[in-house]
């Protein structure tokens, strides 16, 4: 287990060749026969390299963690945290809201922890159902919680704007460590608060 580091800064360290993805793009929207010869198109790609380069990179932050003093041991429960990621499969967007808490253990989170820890996984080419699981597991990891829970709503965009064009459909994940699994009470109050069915 690693132990909660208030000093701990989270960053994933990557390389990115701007020049080799502008290059690249151009290229890949010459073989699909769109133009970039006029004006407002020449510079589309390079906007398009910047952009999935932006998608793919997660600002780094400081993993600040405090004494649980008080001995809090109720849920601490952040809901409708914005998501978006980029599906691995079309390289489209999904967006959406995530809920996140968990049941404090000798420490407690920065909140905004929450939302960072889950930009760390989203800004990569993911599927939902894995960036759930990764959210859940690293804070169960890092923070030791009693229990953690994660519920993630999205729309993904290969699945309604193109090829199915199922307008308006969502896809709901979810993942519960600890005693937000096993002990009845604690998980039908973390449903119930995410206005997940029990
Ligand atoms: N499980 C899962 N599937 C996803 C996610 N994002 C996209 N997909 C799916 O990935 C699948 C890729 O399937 P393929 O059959 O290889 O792709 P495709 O021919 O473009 O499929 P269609 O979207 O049905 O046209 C599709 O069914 C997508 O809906 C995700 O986060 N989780
Ligand atoms: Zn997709």
């Amino acid at each position: 287990m690693t132990m909660p580091n208030a000093l701990h800064v989270v960053h994933d360290v990557k390389e990115t060749d701007l020049a080799a993805a502008e290059l690249a793009a151009g290229q890949f929207l010459q073989a699909l026969g769109i133009s970039t010869e006029s004006e407002s198109m020449r510079g589309t790609p390079g906007r398009m390299a910047r952009a999935y380069a932006e998608l793919f990179s997660p600002r780094p932050f400081e993993l600040t963690t405090f004494p649980n003093d008080e001995g809090y041991d109720e849920l601490v429960l952040a809901r409708n945290i914005p998501l978006r990621s980029v599906c691995e499969h079309h390289l489209l967007p999904f967006v959406g809201t995530a809920h996140i808490g968990y049941l404090p253990g000798h420490r407690i989170l920065g909140l905004s922890k929450l939302a960072r820890v889950l930009e760390h996984f989203a800004c990569r080419p993911q599927v939902q159902e894995r960036l759930t699981k990764q959210v859940a597991d690293w804070l169960q990891t890092h923070l030791d919680p009693q229990g953690v829970g994660v519920v993630i709503q999205a729309e993904h965009t290969c699945m309604t704007l193109r090829g199915v064009q199922a307008i308006g459909a969502t896809t709901t994940t979810s993942t519960l460590l600890g005693l937000l699994r096993t002990d009845g009470r604690s998980r039908g109050e973390f449903l119930t608060l995410t206005g997940m069915p029990g």
